[in-house]
């Protein structure tokens, strides 16, 4: 099995190029199976989580291939599809194919898509979404860990989410762009992947307002036909690489990003000591010489922080100056990393929902396991800044939402390789 060997003490410099992100370029993929021709989506990051939405769409019939010229560009036709069943091999894999629920009942009336199940950072129910679809018309039952869902078309309405989901919005927005009727979404995600999904549904012929706000309408429409759509940049990636430079006390610009989508992110790391400067599609960061200070983080829906960086701010608090307090309100157990950032010399103790991290001169290189996404991040992080090696197991979580993430690091400076 791969793993990520890091040896830290090198502050970043330099450029590194953003990637689409991962968490727009997912749904939109499976909002492409409302469309009656062909859709070109550009800016797509090469991860593992593209290649298996990839696969869904490949085994129920859709013709999906890189553009030989661009390969960060995919050429989509929906009009071959033959079945309108997600299997369980692939969904438990990568959650977000649940997505493909609401496109597939809207286009085809149907739909049968296996239950998610939980993950290691939670449990990661699908309630909210079955809801939104019911208050469209459709029948929905849970059988044999399967949803199944039904309508011979779904009717636009009014719908309140209980709480607020970012992949229910996403299911109920694109089931309702092919509705009969309006359909107005209250307590609606904002996430900019959100307004991502809308900008690219609209290029396919949607009539979407509102977009970004809390409160999203929507004018059904017949059909959707094929269009193109260039993914917004990836703000986790991108603040996974400012945190970076702040942690190793670098100096770095991160490029073809997206700062308006990355407020209070940026907020927290100007008030860890970072001096920023930024450009419409550029970010600057300056921490050469200094020592990042503790940060307070309270993760919740955006625009507030994204639950997507906690543990790589918890990977900065674990150096900084000061004490910093971690409030996870998104996942129950999104906590996973603490015990191997304490394998690497961090002083964190966990309450609950709230870990509070004391800062320390040192860490220390050790082997560590990634458990998820975003921690393995952390470990990778933490690793760029103890003394000696840290070897880090398990990186496939990494490969799910990082396009060749050692090779961009090492573009800044950090001494980081993949073995095995
Ligand atoms: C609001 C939020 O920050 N969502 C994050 C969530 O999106 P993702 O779409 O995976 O999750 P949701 O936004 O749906 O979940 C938000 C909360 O609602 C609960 N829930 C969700 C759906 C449902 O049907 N029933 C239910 O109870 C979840 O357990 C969670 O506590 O994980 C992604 C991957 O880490 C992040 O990119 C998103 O930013
Ligand atoms: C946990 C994440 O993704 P997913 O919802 O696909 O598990 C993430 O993007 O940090």
């Amino acid at each position: 099995m791969q793993k990520i060997v890091v040896e830290g003490g090198v502050a970043l410099q330099g450029e590194v190029q953003v990637s689409g992100a991962k968490n727009a370029v997912l749904p939109i993929l499976c909002a492409t199976l409302l469309a009656d021709g062909p859709v070109r989506i550009e800016n797509v990051p090469r991860l593992h989580d593209v290649s298996t939405t990839i696969k869904l769409l490949a085994e129920i019939g859709v013709g999906i291939e890189f553009d030989p010229q661009d390969d960060h560009a995919l050429v989509v036709d929906p009009t071959t599809v033959h079945s309108q069943v997600a299997p369980y091999e692939l969904v438990k894999t990568m959650r977000a194919s649940v997505l493909v629920l609401g496109p597939l009942l809207a286009r085809y009336g149907h739909a049968e898509v296996s239950l998610p199940g939980g993950c290691a950072i939670g449990s990661r129910p699908v309630d909210l979404h079955i809801k939104g679809l019911q208050s469209l018309g459709a029948e929905v039952s849970v059988e044999n860990g399967f949803i199944k869902a039904r309508a011979t078309r779904l009717k636009g309405a009014r719908h309140v989410f209980e709480m607020v989901s970012v992949g229910a919005t996403e299911n109920v927005l694109m089931a309702a762009t092919l509705a009969e009727g309006t359909t107005v979404l209250e307590n609606a995600a904002m996430e900019p992947e959100i307004v991502d999904l809308a900008e690219c549904l609209r290029a396919m012929g949607a009539r979407i307002e509102g977009e970004g706000t809390g409160r999203i309408v929507v004018e059904g429409v017949e059909r959707l036909h094929g269009g193109s759509h260039s993914v917004v940049p990836d703000r986790i990636e991108a603040g996974t690489f400012l945190v970076a430079a702040a942690m190793t006390g670098g100096r770095i610009t991160a490029r073809r990003t997206r700062p308006d989508t990355m407020k209070a992110v940026l907020d927290k790391l100007f008030r860890a000591g970072a001096m920023l400067d930024c450009g419409d599609d550029w970010i600057t960061i300056d921490m050469q010489g200094r020592r990042p200070m503790a940060v307070d983080i309270t993760t919740a829906p955006h625009p507030a922080f994204p639950t997507d960086m906690q543990a790589q701010f918890m990977a900065m608090n674990c150096i900084a100056d000061g004490v910093g307090v971690i409030n996870e309100t998104i996942f129950e157990n999104r906590f996973m990393h603490v015990n191997e950032l304490l394998r690497l010399g961090a002083d964190i103790r966990i309450d609950g929902h709230m870990a509070v991290v004391r800062g320390v001169e040192r860490l220390s290189g050790a082997p560590v396991m990634a458990t998820d996404l975003r921690a393995s991040a952390s470990l990778i992080l933490a690793g760029l800044v103890a003394e000696g090696e840290t070897t880090i197991d398990r990186i496939y979580h990494l490969d799910r939402g990082y396009e060749n993430i050692e090779a961009k690091l090492s573009g800044l400076g950090a001494r980081i390789r993949r073995i095995g």
